[in-house]
């Protein structure tokens, strides 16, 4: 598998000379890509505020100007697919992830409740939008991160596109007050933006253990 990760939030954290052989029609698209993403993310933390009664603009605002990153990633054909994995279990770091599964080859799956895994199903056109730790935590619990996976094709490559959404650096991730107010108890721990990422990028992705750091046992 091969993993290209870009940061393209906040503007002043970009590392463009990392990039100097992209051709320009690709950071065009990509920009543009971006750009329309940005907007659907606003827009779904809106009515996931309304959703779950939050108090208007209480998540949203962190996420405005926030951190977002994109990843590109290619899975090439495996002829023993039931040995390997493509993406261990895990779930993501972000407040949400809009995914494109963009050749349009599966592999995606999701864990559910009772411990199976389901296929996300590829629809013409559609983006997959996942639940990350960082939502669970400002929903107290109320919506649960997606623990998901990617097997491998024994014949097909496969080709995903990830947007992530996070909030700003300076901001706090803890589960919003409105809603420990009126449906306590408070299930996680508060900690800065900065602190909850440089724990994640010290532990080895694995399942949902970065959010269970995080958990109050009450
Ligand atoms: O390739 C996919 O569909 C999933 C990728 C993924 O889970 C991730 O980048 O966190
Ligand atoms: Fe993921």
């Amino acid at each position: 598998m091969s993993y290209s990760f870009i940061s393209t939030n906040p503007v002043h954290l970009r590392r463009p000379h990392l990039l100097p052989q992209l051709p320009s029609s690709l950071r065009d698209n990509l920009e543009t890509y971006i750009q329309t993403l940005k907007a659907l993310a606003s827009g779904l933390l809106g009515s996931m505020e309304e959703a779950l009664e939050m108090e208007a603009n209480e998540m949203a605002a962190k996420m405005d100007d926030g951190l977002q990153s994109v990843a590109i990633i290619y899975y090439p054909p495996c002829p023993q697919p039931e040995l390997v994995l493509g993406f261990t279990p895990h779930s993501d770091a972000t407040c949400i992830t809009i995914l494109s599964q963009v050749n349009g080859v599966g592999g995606l799956q999701v864990k559910t409740r009772d411990g199976s895994w389901v296929p996300v199903n590829i629809l013409p056109n559609a983006l997959v939008v996942l639940v990350g730790d960082i939502l669970e935590v400002f929903s107290n619990g109320l919506y649960e991160s997606a623990e998901h996976r990617v097997t491998v094709n024994p014949d097909k490559e496969r080709i995903s596109m990830a947007f992530f959404v996070n909030p700003k650096l300076e901001a706090e991730i803890g589960p919003a007050a409105s809603l420990v107010m009126k449906n306590p108890p408070c299930r996680f721990k508060t900690i800065s933006t900065e602190q909850y990422f440089n724990n994640f990028f010290g532990r080895v992705l694995d399942r949902k253990t970065n959010l269970e750091a995080l958990k109050i046992d009450n």
